[in-house]
């Protein structure tokens, strides 16, 4: 066989911030693509730099609405058929104007939302058009959604979780609102000793519980499991196949090293 001849690899476009120490965000993305035999490209939303001398705080440059659109018009035209989406954060309401935007013109499919409201340890404060612009014009569009214990509240619009029923039952006011698929991740949060996220897509309503690496929540695990899933739904698993996959790719490469204070994905590293 030639070069020429080799089949195409699925493709699968994250359109997502820069985590500059690569432990989240597009960097997540493309290595867990990589990691899961997918082809990798992105749409890069936002600079993000942790700041060492204050607590690891996040440090925020947008990108220009309009670079975004000739990013993933670039994509598009390179790429004769992308196979999934993945949107990670988008931070900001013209951003997610200009994704709207882009995911109509070009009808991309399967899209996978992390609705990041906001980073762990972050601030909510001006959050709230975001939450706004993302329920109304992202999660329309979205085949999947997996949001965390406390975006999981916010878009179902509920006060707070502390049980799998209270899970399951946002889970499906969530799918409820249109999204044909919603994983709603508590992890560790719900003090069950296991990292337990809830799927449901309107008929089969499972938990997923895997053995939990520590108590805390991880940096990264977020963007890790959305990019696991869009990657095995790009090369054709079903919804809830993807979501068990995702799960163990996560776990497994859970570590701890370095000078951060917290628990970190090391996206391919630890894995078998
Ligand atoms: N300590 C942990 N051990 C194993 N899996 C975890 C752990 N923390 C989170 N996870 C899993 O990682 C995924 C991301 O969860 P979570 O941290 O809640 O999301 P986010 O990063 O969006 O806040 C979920 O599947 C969750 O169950
Ligand atoms: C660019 C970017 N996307 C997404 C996230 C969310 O990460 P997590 O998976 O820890 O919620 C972060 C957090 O630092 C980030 O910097």
């Amino acid at each position: 066989m030639s070069t020429h001849d080799k089949p195409a690899p699925p493709i699968a476009l994250a359109i997502a911030g820069s985590e500059a120490s690569g432990g989240a965000g597009a960097q997540t993305d493309l290595k867990t693509f990589q990691q899961l035999g997918v082809y990798g490209c992105v749409a890069l939303t936002c600079i993000v730099s942790m700041d060492p001398k204050n607590d690891f705080d996040h440090r925020v440059v947008g990108i220009e609405p309009q670079v975004i659109l000739d990013q993933i018009e670039a994509n598009v035209g390179v790429h004769a058929g992308i196979d999934a989406v993945k949107i990670g954060m988008l931070g900001s309401l013209p951003v997610i104007e200009a994704v709207d935007e882009a995911l109509g013109r070009y009808a991309l499919p399967t899209v996978v939302l992390d609705p990041v409201l906001v980073c762990k340890g972050q601030e909510f404060a001006g959050a709230k058009a975001v939450d706004d612009a993302l329920r109304s014009k992202i999660l329309p569009r979205a085949t999947m959604t997996t949001p965390n214990l406390f975006e999981t509240a916010t878009l179902a619009g509920v006060e707070e979780i502390t049980t799998v029923e209270a899970l399951k039952d946002a889970a499906k006011r969530i799918h409820d609102q249109g999204v044909p698929n919603v994983l709603a991740k508590a992890g560790p949060s719900l003090g069950t000793g296991t990292a337990l996220d809830v799927f449901y897509d309107g008929t089969t309503l499972e938990v997923l519980e895997v053995p939990a690496v520590g108590t805390e929540r991880v940096h990264g695990a977020g963007c890790t499991l959305a990019a696991a899933v869009t990657a095995e739904l790009a090369k054709g698993a079903t919804p809830l196949e993807a979501a068990v996959t995702a799960k163990d790719v996560v776990a497994a490469s859970i570590g701890m090293r370095g000078n951060i204070p917290f628990p970190y994905v090391y996206q391919g590293w630890y894995s078998a």
